[in-house]
């Protein structure tokens, strides 16, 4: 298990945590290379990991001392549910994960119940990952300890997926009195700063960091020739 979950969750606050993910195929993926990326975002500031497989947290925990948010992606559909059993969530403790996030949006077969499960015998703390805001108070109301905007424009319902991340979901969390994350689709550093500014209690950035075939294609698409 990781450090305490409580103690984690004050590190967060406030901070940036960073999305350290490559998919099967991707030419990062490879657990010594996602820990070198985890190194680089410790080395930049950020607050926290955010880190997919027991595997991947692992190689993470031998190279920072950052928390980190553990998940464990499951496909279904179109996209991926997120440490949709208490079994995934085990490993991901094991294996050193101070916070775990579970997919509760309506398209998954998590409940509250798992939210108490998670909590109670594994002692690490949630993050609720959501896409709408009925299902993020439906989560805190649950026990959540976190609850993220990760998966708002990714459930079959409201595809297909904007470019801009959902900084009204993120107020409307946070007006509620939500402790909410923002995550999903933050680019710059003025989204980051729009996310604080209505409410977030932490910020996620992934791709935008940590994906160099994204970030290129973007640039490319502003060249005269397009991506080749
Ligand atoms: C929808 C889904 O499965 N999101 C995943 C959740 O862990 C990751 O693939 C994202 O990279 C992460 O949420 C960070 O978002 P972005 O890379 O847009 O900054």
């Amino acid at each position: 298990m990781g450090t305490d979950g409580v103690s984690a969750l004050e590190r967060i606050g406030g901070g940036l945590v960073v999305s350290c993910q490559a998919p099967e195929g991707h030419p990062l993926r490879d657990a010594a290379t996602i820990a070198r990326l985890a190194r680089c975002a410790e080395l930049g500031g950020a607050a926290a990991l955010r880190i997919n497989s027991a595997e991947d947290i692992r190689a993470v925990r031998r190279r920072t001392a950052l928390p980190v948010i553990g998940l464990h992606k499951v496909p279904y559909a179109h996209r991926h549910l997120i440490t949709p059993t208490l079994a995934l969530a085990e490993d991901l403790a094991a294996a050193g994960a101070d916070v775990i996030a579970i997919d509760l949006t309506h398209e998954s077969p998590a409940s509250g119940a798992l939210i108490t499960a998670v909590r109670e015998s594994l002692s690490v703390a949630v993050m609720a990952d959501v896409s709408t805001l009925e299902e993020g108070l439906a989560a805190w109301e649950a026990g959540a300890e976190v609850v993220g905007t990760t998966l708002s424009g990714y459930t079959a319902r409201h595809l297909p997926t904007p470019g801009d991340p959902d900084i009204a979901l993120v107020g409307e969390l946070a007006a509620r009195g939500v402790r909410v994350v923002a995550e999903g689709r933050y680019r710059t550093a003025e989204q980051v700063r729009q996310a604080f500014e209505a409410g977030a209690w932490a910020v996620v950035v992934g791709g935008a960091i940590t994906d160099p075939v994204a970030i290129t294609a973007r640039l490319a698409s502003a060249a005269p020739a397009g991506a080749r």
